[in-house]
């Protein structure tokens, strides 16, 4: 993978996680530079990571050949617009990973443009599981294309999408999807505490069922998830039981409203930034 200097504009959670991925990778930490607004973010990203922090963002930039633009959607014009007063834009690589942000309304925000790639990471980035959907236009190069795929494949799995529509699906179904698993997970843990486990004891047997679960999607790629849940359900047995329940509840319906509705958040963000 190429080295190339490369800057995070915003130090939160997002970043965090992909430095770590990253580095824990052999990203050189010297070849990194992450910007933020207050201090506390930066220093510990510097004590966990080795990497160069600052908290002016003109600065990351000048540094850097390529830039991840990480602030919350909603603070990313007034960031472009002051970095444009700062610093020299051009030729540079921009990264962006703000869900609902479209390609031309960044170029606009940053004021020509520029070689923009679209990136939807998740959190699991931080220990090197992440899935990241990307979607560059013709006007990104190959080489700059293979750059970020190296950078995001050394923190997890890519998934390139040819329109830019398809990455409101990707925060569907793998940007936003941690943390549907995380309540489920939750609601979970609660049910086994109210059948008198200890909080520790309730997660470690919902955590592990779960992990032991997602390692058998992971190692059975020819078995469709249909044939793995058959294989726990014995014809009449407590399983069978537990499936109807969640299917008389509309378990499909469910998921595909929420699914939709972090689509629908996504399309109405684009109209207001
Ligand atoms: N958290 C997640 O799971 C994912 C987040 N994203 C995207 O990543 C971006 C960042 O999200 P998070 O890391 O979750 O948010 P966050 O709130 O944890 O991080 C944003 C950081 O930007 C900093 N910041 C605010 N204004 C700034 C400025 N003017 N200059 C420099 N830094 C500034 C804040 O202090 C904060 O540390 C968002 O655009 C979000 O849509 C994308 C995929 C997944
Ligand atoms: O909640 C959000 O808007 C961001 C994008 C995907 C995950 N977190």
């Amino acid at each position: 993978m190429q080295h190339r200097k490369l800057a995070f504009i915003g130090a939160g959670n997002m970043t965090r996680s992909i430095i770590a991925g990253l580095v824990a990778s052999g990203y050189p930490a010297d070849h990194i530079m992450a910007s933020n607004r207050s201090r506390p973010k930066l220093d510990a990203l510097a004590a966990d990571y080795g990497i160069k922090v600052t908290q002016s963002n003109g600065e990351a930039c000048e540094f850097a050949d390529a830039i991840v633009l990480s602030v919350k959607p909603q603070m990313m014009e007034d960031v472009c617009a002051a970095l444009q007063q700062d610093t020299d834009l051009s030729g540079k690589l921009y990264i962006s990973i703000a869900a609902g942000l479209p390609v031309e309304r960044l170029q606009q925000m940053l004021g020509a443009e520029y070689p923009v790639v679209r990136v939807m990471p998740n959190t699991p980035s931080l220990l090197g599981q992440g899935m990241s959907g990307l979607y560059a236009d013709s006007s990104v190069n190959e080489d700059d294309r293979n750059y970020v795929d190296g950078v995001m494949s050394a923190v997890g799995k890519t998934l390139w999408v040819t329109e830019e529509d398809g990455i409101n699906g990707v925060i569907a179904a793998a940007g936003s999807s941690p943390a549907y698993f995380f309540l489920f997970l939750q609601a979970m843990q609660e049910e086994s505490m109210r059948m008198g486990f200890s909080e520790d004891d309730a997660r470690l047997l919902v955590q592990q069922a779960m992990l032991g679960a997602a390692q058998m999607v992971c190692e059975n790629p020819d078995l469709m998830l249909s044939e793995l849940r058959a294989q726990v359900t014995s014809k009449g047995g407590t399983t069978a039981a537990a499936i109807q329940s969640f299917i008389d509840s509309d378990i499909s319906g469910i998921v595909s409203k929420a699914m939709q509705s972090a689509v629908a958040r996504a399309d109405e963000m684009a109209k207001s930034l």
